[in-house]
């Protein structure tokens, strides 16, 4: 007997629509990510990113379209797969503020241990590497209320890689970083998709540091919203109409926006 081998992307997402009860936000998004591929959302204010996001992430309910993780449909999965599968990282202020920087960490785990929580030496050795990977060693003692916003943002991301699921979400995690904390993080998420052939997609504002270091940008404008790798997506003009053209335009030789004076 032959047998099939199928090789399905990482996320596949198809003719999606998003949004509330009352209203589709964001309407016939298609794309594909494959292992070890970085991706960004970006479009303007109140487009749709963080709806899209919590969307794929089933914090809230499709409207219609498919979203299928690994080539089965995101809600035949259940909760603790789910957990295995995708990791979050939202913007939203967290509930356990009074944790220790550590506990905070170690509820990443919480997919794979058993009722009790007790970590595994395997466990352990996966926060151990998360926490030297983003240098976390001199806040493991310290509450979270007493941390800043950016020195949290990284915590975060570290659980969600310590979560060592296949597919990363993050809503814009470079928000309350520094030029230089936006850049290393950025290049860090980039490091662990090529290395760990993970899918880590994240929305953003930085679409400049987007273009320059992501795989793949989805660009929602409300019309196209196109999907490409950066340079297909500036040779086939589509950040252009991005921002109004009187006010900010795009400048394909440099891949950056210019304030028209
Ligand atoms: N819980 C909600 N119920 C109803 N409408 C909502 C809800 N949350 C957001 N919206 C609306 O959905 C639209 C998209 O919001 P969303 O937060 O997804 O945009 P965004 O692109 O992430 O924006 P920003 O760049 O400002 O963060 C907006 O019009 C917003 O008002």
């Amino acid at each position: 007997m032959i047998t099939k081998i199928t090789s399905h992307s990482t996320l596949s997402i198809n003719k999606l629509s998003v949004g509330y009860d009352d209203k589709i936000v964001v309407s016939n998004i298609s794309f594909d990510l494959q292992k070890g591929e970085l991706a960004a959302i970006v479009g303007i204010n109140g487009i749709g990113k963080s709806t899209l996001l919590r969307t794929l992430g089933n914090f809230q309910p499709k409207i219609s379209g498919t979203i299928e993780i690994e080539g089965k449909e995101l809600y035949s999965y259940n909760e603790i797969q789910i957990a295995s599968k995708i990791s979050v990282v939202l913007t939203e202020p967290i509930a356990s503020k009074n944790l220790s920087v550590y506990e905070l960490l170690a509820l990443g785990r919480q997919p794979y241990t058993n009722w009790l929580g007790k970590l595994a030496a395997d466990d352990i050795s996966i926060i151990n590497n998360s926490i030297s990977l983003l240098e976390l060693e001199s806040f493991l003692d310290k509450k979270c209320f007493q941390l800043s916003d950016g020195q949290l943002q990284r915590i975060l991301i570290a659980r969600a890689l310590i979560q060592d699921t296949n597919i990363i979400l993050l809503d814009e995690p470079t928000t309350h970083l520094d030029l230089y904390h936006k850049v290393q993080i950025l290049k860090l998420l980039k490091s662990i998709a090529h290395k760990t052939n993970k899918v880590i997609l994240f929305t953003s504002h930085e679409i400049e540091l987007a273009i320059q270091l992501c795989d793949k940008m989805l660009i929602l404008d409300g019309r196209e919203n196109a999907f490409n790798e950066p340079c297909k997506l500036i040779k086939n003009k589509k950040f252009d109409s991005l921002f109004p053209a009187d006010t900010i335009s795009f400048d394909a030789n440099t891949g950056s926006f210019r304030i028209m004076k």
